[in-house]
């Protein structure tokens, strides 16, 4: 190794220096790396491996498995079981909690994983990733579904890894946000990005725009003024990025501000949004926070919503502090009946509200 590089693993051993059960958690950091290392490597060999395309099977939440979907979870339930560092794992990819086989030690921690994010992007060679979130488990024993439900701001690490042209895992333990870059001549994580700042105010916005019918008032108003750009109340022109990968959307906010939507909507009234609180919201969350950024519902913060289940959707708006707050005006002054008729800033002389027309 080059003189003056640090590996993740010299990284986490200082910065978890002091902390309860440091070293275990060092340790299982280590092993998602290895699980991220293993995923990466699938990734990149695209048609070559044989892991494109669908397994004609369905997760708990109807959405077809990818086989890479499949791989990437054994990968991550492989890498972690074994050490002796968790009580037990849950994934979006698996209906109920992984119980570990009888001959594993139980640890002191819960993992709780997206093992492929964004895996409809993995067939148009689209970057996609991993989420995961540490959670402590202080009982004895297996751990029941209802030990997982605990807040995001429970959590004790979070991390992602974006496979794109550069394999990175980015992670915070509560000491700030840090990204690291896979050397893949030595195997091994390099930090690259030390403590990653989300400037405060931005002009990027991310969000699945074909929604737009199906959102809520006080996000149509946010979204119209931002393309409303100077001819508009911001006085001001936004830009606007769509990669349908969270962990791709949230890294380009971390690389350079912007924030990030997946609002309710009204398209399917039994999903109060597309995101999974658990293994979605929560460690994305946790990352943005600890990097300065805001991580919203529009009407709490993410990470003090309670969970009532384990595969529960949440509407997530993350991202440049000022933004995100504007946008919680927003649903407070939508909620209280205080904001005027939404109009689109775009027809605002001509609309039926404009004092124009009400001449
Ligand atoms: O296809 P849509 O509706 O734009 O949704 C895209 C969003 O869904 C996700 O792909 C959900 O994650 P999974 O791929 O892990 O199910 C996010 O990464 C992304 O932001
Ligand atoms: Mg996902
Ligand atoms: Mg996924």
């Amino acid at each position: 190794m080059q003189q003056g590089r640090t590996t993740i693993s010299k990284f986490l051993i200082e910065q978890l220096r002091g902390a309860e059960d440091q070293a275990d958690l060092a340790a299982l950091l280590i092993d998602v790396t290895a699980a991220v290392k293993s995923i990466a490597s699938m990734t990149a060999k695209g048609a070559l491996g044989g892991f494109l395309g669908s397994l004609g099977t369905e997760n708990v939440q109807g959405e077809t498995q990818k086989k890479l979907d499949v791989l990437s979870n054994d990968a991550m339930i492989q890498a972690c079981e074994w050490g002796g560092l968790v009580a037990g794992m849950a994934s979006e990819e698996m209906d109920d909690p992984y119980t570990l086989p009888k001959e594993f030690e139980r640890g002191p921690y819960l993992l709780v994983f997206d093992p492929l994010d964004g895996s409809s992007n993995i067939d148009v060679n689209v970057s996609v990733g991993t989420i995961f979130s540490v959670l402590r488990h202080t009982k004895i024993g297996d751990p029941a579904t209802a030990d997982y439900l605990r807040p995001g701001v429970e959590q004790v690490a979070a991390g992602y890894a974006i496979y794109g042209p550069a394999t990175m895992m980015v992670l915070t333990v509560g000491k700030g946000t840090h990204g690291f870059t896979l050397d893949r001549e030595i195997g091994n994580f390099i930090l690259t990005h030390p403590d990653l700042k989300i400037p405060e105010d931005t002009s990027e916005f991310a969000i699945n725009a074909s929604n737009e019918r199906f959102w809520e008032p006080p996000v149509q108003r946010y979204v119209a003024e931002c393309k409303a750009g100077k001819t508009g109340d911001r006085g001001r022109d936004f830009n606007m990025r769509w990669i349908a990968s969270m962990v791709a959307d949230v890294h380009r906010i971390l690389m350079r501000g912007g924030i990030f939507m997946y609002p309710k909507d009204t398209k399917d009234l039994s999903k109060p949004g597309r995101l999974r609180l658990m293994y979605e919201a929560n460690p994305i969350g946790f990352i943005v926070e600890q990097a300065g950024g805001a991580a919203s519902t529009g009407r709490a913060r993410i990470m003090s919503v309670p969970p009532t289940s384990l595969h529960q959707r949440v509407p997530v708006m993350l991202g440049s502090k000022n933004e995100i707050e504007r946008l919680e005006r927003y649903h407070r002054e939508y909620d209280s009946g205080e904001d005027k008729p939404f109009v689109s800033p775009l027809f605002k002389d001509r609309s039926l509200y404009s004092d124009d027309a009400r001449a």
